[in-house]
């Protein structure tokens, strides 16, 4: 069965690397490509790297552009993909790139995002306890951010088999390509070139109720979420550090069995053999998520050490993986864990 898909901001990164992945996924055809400012132009304009869609003309985004499709990725800034969203019937697959279905509590929605609460649908990282099963033949999908797509399944085995507190800490080293294509001044080449810098210090940055929902559920009681960002020179990738106090003496072997059990069936989460560690590099342009663990004894510490790509486990891929899990598609279909190295 071939779905008809239709890609709302495919001028942007996420719609790009979505374009990337399902040009070479056996069961899609590309339909409708739509954006903003940009509709009228080639997406070879934006895309340079997708040669076989250079040609094709964005449409505007609109519900009349994106009808007549079974599938329909929403790859805009958050607000305007719940707008869209709204306006496409029930029996088309929505999945939804932005935050706007990601959170449950109206509260947190209004504290981090403001504007109306479109509502919660179930959340595309398939690796949590209890996700899949919603994903499965689902109309409507929200795929996770992707700081908290690292940070929660860098520490949802440990928190689950009561291994550490309920107090995490999670510092992420993150790309440029993470904060969109939009000129911001911090991430002018000159800018962000040769230094790394911190942002949203002090728990302001919006994922943090996204930990803690992802955390929280896992654990069966409130997470406290400490979460820091850093912006480093380089396009994509995301280094999650993420640590919190043990529970009574664990070693290392104990820890490791629990995230062997935790993840051994998944496709697309991969415990390194001991001595190994992850890397943005290792992760580049693939759909896997490498961790490692790590017991820090003398700060009675869990300390697990996650890599991805933002643009693809931590969006793109992430969406193709739960879409796949919609329609009954085998999960990994188009998707792949093979890197690209150098
Ligand atoms: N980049 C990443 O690593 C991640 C991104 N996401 C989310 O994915 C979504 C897209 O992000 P990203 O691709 O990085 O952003 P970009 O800024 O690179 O692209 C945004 C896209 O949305 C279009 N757009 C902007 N405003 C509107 C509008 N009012 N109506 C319709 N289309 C519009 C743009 O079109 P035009 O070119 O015409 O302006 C462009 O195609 C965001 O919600 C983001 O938070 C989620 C996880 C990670
Ligand atoms: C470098 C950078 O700016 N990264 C973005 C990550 C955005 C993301 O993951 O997406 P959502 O906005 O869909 O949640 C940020 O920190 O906001």
């Amino acid at each position: 069965m071939t779905v008809k898909i239709a890609v709302a901001g495919a001028s942007g990164y996420a719609g790009g690397e979505l374009l990337r992945l399902l040009l070479t996924h056996p069961e899609v055809e590309i339909g409708a490509l739509t954006a903003a400012s940009s509709a009228g132009t080639m997406l070879g304009v934006h895309q340079p790297h997708l040669a076989p869609l250079a040609g094709r003309v964005l449409e505007e985004t609109s519900a009349e552009t994106l009808a007549g499709h079974d599938v329909v990725f929403l790859a805009l800034p958050h607000g305007h993909s719940a707008e869209v969203a709204e306006q496409l019937g029930p029996d088309v697959l929505v999945v939804d790139l932005a935050a706007d279905h990601r959170l449950a509590d109206e509260a947190d929605w209004q504290r981090w995002y403001g504007g109306e609460h479109a509502g919660q649908w179930p959340y595309g990282l398939p690796e949590l306890p209890g996700a899949r099963e919603k994903l499965v033949g689902t109309k409507r999908i929200a795929v996770p951010g992707c700081f908290p797509t690292g940070g929660s399944l860098a520490l949802a085995p440990a928190l689950a088999a009561g291994l550490i507190e309920p107090d995490v800490t999670v510092v992420a080293v993150t790309g440029t390509s993470g904060a969109g294509k939009s000129l911001k001044t911090n991430l002018l080449g000159s800018e962000v070139m040769g230094s790394a810098s911190a942002y949203g210090v002090g728990g302001k940055h919006r994922h943090t109720p996204e930990f803690a929902q992802n955390l929280g559920g896992v654990a069966g009681k409130p997470v406290t979420v400490s979460f820091t960002p850093v912006l480093a020179p380089m396009p994509r990738g995301i280094l999650t550090t993420a640590s919190a106090p043990l529970i009574g003496e664990v070693d290392e072997t104990a820890v490791r069995e629990v995230y062997e059990k935790a993840y051994d069936a998944e496709p697309f989460v991969q415990l390194l053999p001991a001595g190994l560690w992850p890397a943005t590099a290792s992760t580049l342009g693939s759909n896997n998520v490498q961790l490692q663990v790590g017991v820090d004894a003398d700060a009675g510490r869990l300390v697990v050490i996650c890599s991805l790509d933002n643009l693809t486990k931590g969006t793109a891929g992430g969406a193709v993986q739960s879409m796949n899990l919609a329609l009954g598609f085998p999960e990994t279909t188009g998707l792949s864990t093979v890197g690209v190295a150098p």
